[in-house]
């Protein structure tokens, strides 16, 4: 039997004010190319991705058009203000041939390196255990400062993860519980913490380290780095 494909919603909405200048920072060249079209790229070859879902910002001067990869359909649809509201356009946006109980991936068009191993891993792991996330456990010490700067005292990192995308969730209950969260004005800063807040556990997937997330400009030089050696 063929293992089931899923649609990936790929929230691109972001300004990135933190790289700064007028261009979002999944526009800007990262090894000869724009940002997004290597995270876009990835997604696209991996075999149990069925069509791709880029969200857009409203006012998007930038997007190349890109209409088939790999053969595979890559649809658009329109953004909102926090990366929550994007994905949840996203789902929205999804065609009909994805069920409400279809398993959907979110990842960040800012994650050009993640490996298509991770991806496959994750489908596996998460598909098994009704959702999840890639992330990786904490593995330096954790301290916590006070106003002026200081280490006020350092926290327990065990049971702690780093949170990285993508995510797996089913279709309705990501929708459900993206637009709880927005009706009770909790933001939430990944799918997966919507999910918990929603009464789910879901499951914590290791991934790579280097599937970083491109957020400030000294990240490009690195991001050029890891892109070279996870290709
Ligand atoms: N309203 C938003 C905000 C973010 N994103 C997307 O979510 C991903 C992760 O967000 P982040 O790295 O925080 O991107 P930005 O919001 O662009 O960065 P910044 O917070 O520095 O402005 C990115 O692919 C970004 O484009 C989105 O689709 N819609
Ligand atoms: C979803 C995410 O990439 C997980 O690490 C992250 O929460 C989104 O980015 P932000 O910079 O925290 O808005």
């Amino acid at each position: 039997m063929n293992s089931p494909r899923m649609w990936c919603v790929v929230p691109a909405a972001g300004r990135g004010t933190r790289v700064g200048g007028d261009c979002p920072k999944q526009y800007l060249p990262l090894a000869g190319r724009p940002l997004i079209e290597h995270t876009l790229e990835r997604l696209a070859a991996h075999p149990r991705i069925a069509g791709l879902l880029v969200v857009l910002g409203a006012a998007d001067t930038h997007w190349s058009g890109i209409g088939m990869l790999h053969g595979k359909q890559v649809l658009t649809a329109v953004g909102g203000a926090q990366r929550s509201d994007s994905v949840l356009a996203g789902i929205d946006a999804l065609p009909e041939v994805v069920g409400a109980d279809d398993f959907v991936l979110v990842h960040d068009a800012a994650r050009p390196c993640v490996r298509l191993a991770d991806i496959g891993k994750l489908i596996e792991l998460a598909g098994a255990a009704d959702g999840g996330l890639m992330g990786a456990p904490l593995r330096d010490t954790l301290k916590r400062a006070d106003a002026a700067g200081r280490s006020e005292l350092t926290e327990p990192r065990d049971h702690r993860w780093r949170a990285f995308t993508p995510q797996m969730f089913r279709r309705a209950q990501l929708s459900r519980a993206l637009r709880e969260a927005a009706r009770r004005g909790v933001d939430v800063s990944d799918e997966a913490m919507a999910m918990e807040q929603a009464g789910f556990a879901p499951l914590l997937v290791e991934g790579a380290e280097d599937n970083i997330k491109v957020t400030t400009a000294a990240d490009f030089a690195l991001a050029e780095f890891l892109l070279a050696r996870t290709a």
